[in-house]
């Protein structure tokens, strides 16, 4: 019997079927040649909400080939260049053990983003920290968002920023991602840092 899973017109007619609309190894022609910006991070920390702040209307949300690992891709505008921003899954670690953490790592390794945008949840910083950590070790371009800095000032927590930065060598920048505060510092500060990279 004929195996026709990994035949390209096969997975083009399921995804036709399940109605995603860039399946393997298909180029999405709203970012084709654009240099790459991704956010990744934990579950829940904000990510998607950023993207949806950086990115416009043509956004692309595909399976990454070979897998049912969904991945966001649209175009965003920092400073006066338009970039192709990816919404990566939940991820706690480069040592990946779950699929969406393989897919996050592989995509880190070949799509070469100019810059990484670690997401972080502030309140709990200690825990997320060590990502941040191994992706700079790992020389990806690395920039660190403290997100939630709503209810981590609740908490009473007080994050030294500056000292942050210096001690990680990396641009650190709170926001509150829900309520549109200090993306205006962020796209400032991504811009400076793919346009010095
Ligand atoms: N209080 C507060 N909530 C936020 C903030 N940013 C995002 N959220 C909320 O956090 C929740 C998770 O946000 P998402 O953007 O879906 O998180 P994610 O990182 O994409 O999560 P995964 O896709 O599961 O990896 C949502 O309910 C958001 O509204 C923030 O700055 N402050
Ligand atoms: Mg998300």
């Amino acid at each position: 019997m004929e195996y026709c899973q990994d035949r390209p017109w096969y997975k083009k007619l399921i995804a036709t079927l399940l109605g995603i609309n860039n399946c393997d190894g298909e180029v999405n022609q709203n970012t084709q040649g654009l240099e790459k910006i991704a956010l990744v991070g934990s579950p829940n920390v904000g990510k998607s909400v950023l993207f949806n702040i950086l990115t416009g209307a043509y956004v692309t949300v595909s399976n990454y080939p070979g897998t049912t690992v969904e991945v966001s891709r649209g175009r965003g505008k920092i400073g006066n260049k338009e970039y192709e921003i990816i919404d990566t899954p939940g991820m706690y670690s480069l040592m990946c053990i779950t699929e969406e953490e393989k897919v996050t790592r592989e995509l880190l390794l070949r799509e070469s983003p100019k810059a990484v945008i670690h997401v972080i949840d502030a309140k709990n910083i200690q825990r997320m920290l060590p990502l941040t950590i191994q992706l700079i070790e790992s020389g990806l371009p690395v920039i660190l968002v403290l997100n939630i800095m709503d209810e981590a000032e609740r908490m009473g927590l007080k994050i030294n920023v500056a000292k942050l930065e210096k001690d990680l060598g990396i641009p650190v920048i709170p926001t509150i991602a829900a309520l549109n505060k200090g993306i205006d510092t962020l796209k400032e500060r991504i811009g400076r840092y793919v346009t010095a990279a």
